[in-house]
């Protein structure tokens, strides 16, 4: 008996050290769909009750979204709910330094599905400007953002498959400044080899100034990206920052 009763303990004992050094993975809040028209359509009516919230609190909301292509349908849907985005202030999260008339820019990708209808009356503040290059634009756009925009309301991020999060890429070289949660710059000029193009993006330190933290995440790929990274205290990826660093435990919604 004494033996087993050893073998029994070690057992236990293991399990429970490796209970010890296996931390919790870092907390979101899950909304998950079975599919991404339920989705977009779950994910603005949350938006904008968040933005009715914020406008009778402080007479103005401010929304920062992401572009890319998952959120087309989002978008879309946001523009078609009541409120009153004559009082909403709404900014891209990040953006490619092309044309704003460009069919990669998420200032035109705005124009084409939220600012349709009603919701036209809302406040675009782009992160674009006619500069040839992100830098020489920085500090125009950085005291816009500052003046105009924070603190936010709602963010929606959206996820690359690498991790990224807005334009801050797992090669970004300004970790101090994008990353932190209180960083030194709310925006930030960005090149980086995973990007074909320059771009401006908000900073985690600006994004965190929101009270709701929606992450838009599509396929299984990204939500094996972001478990692992929920998982792993050593991942280094933007997505792990996001999770780590957030004042708020971000609402996950998602679909196949
Ligand atoms: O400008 C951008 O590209 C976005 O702001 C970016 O952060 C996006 O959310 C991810 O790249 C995912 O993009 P997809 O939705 O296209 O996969």
């Amino acid at each position: 008996m004494r033996t087993l009763s050893r073998t029994a303990l070690s057992k236990s004992a293991l399990a429970e050290r490796l209970t010890v050094l296996t931390p919790d993975p870092l907390p979101t809040r899950e909304h998950l769909f079975d599919d991404k028209a339920q989705l977009a359509v779950a994910l603005a009516k949350a938006v904008a009750a968040d933005l009715r919230g914020a406008i009778a609190r402080r007479g103005v909301a401010r929304l920062a979204v992401s572009g890319g292509t998952t959120p087309r349908a989002f978008l879309t849907e946001l523009s078609k709910q009541t409120l009153d985005w004559a009082h909403v202030t709404v900014v891209p999260v990040d953006d490619r330094w092309v044309a704003s008339d460009h069919p990669r820019s998420n200032e035109r990708l705005l124009r084409e599905t939220l600012f349709q209808g009603a919701a036209a009356q809302a406040q675009l503040l782009p992160l674009r400007r006619p500069t040839s290059t992100p830098e020489a634009a920085l500090l125009p756009v950085l005291s816009q953002v500052a003046n105009e925009a924070l603190p936010l309301d709602v963010v929606v991020l959206g996820m690359g498959e690498d991790g990224h999060v807005a334009s801050l890429f797992p090669d970004l070289e300004r970790r101090d400044v994008g990353l932190q949660p209180r960083g030194r710059a709310p925006v930030l000029a960005i090149r980086s080899a995973s990007a074909p193009e320059p771009r401006m993006t908000l900073t985690l330190s600006a994004i965190f100034t929101a009270p709701s933290l929606y992450l838009h995440i599509e396929g299984a790929k990204k939500r094996q990206v972001l478990d692992n990274a929920a998982r792993d205290p050593r991942s280094t990826l933007p997505i792990r920052s996001v999770l780590a660093g957030s004042p708020v435990v971000p609402l996950l919604y998602w679909s196949p």
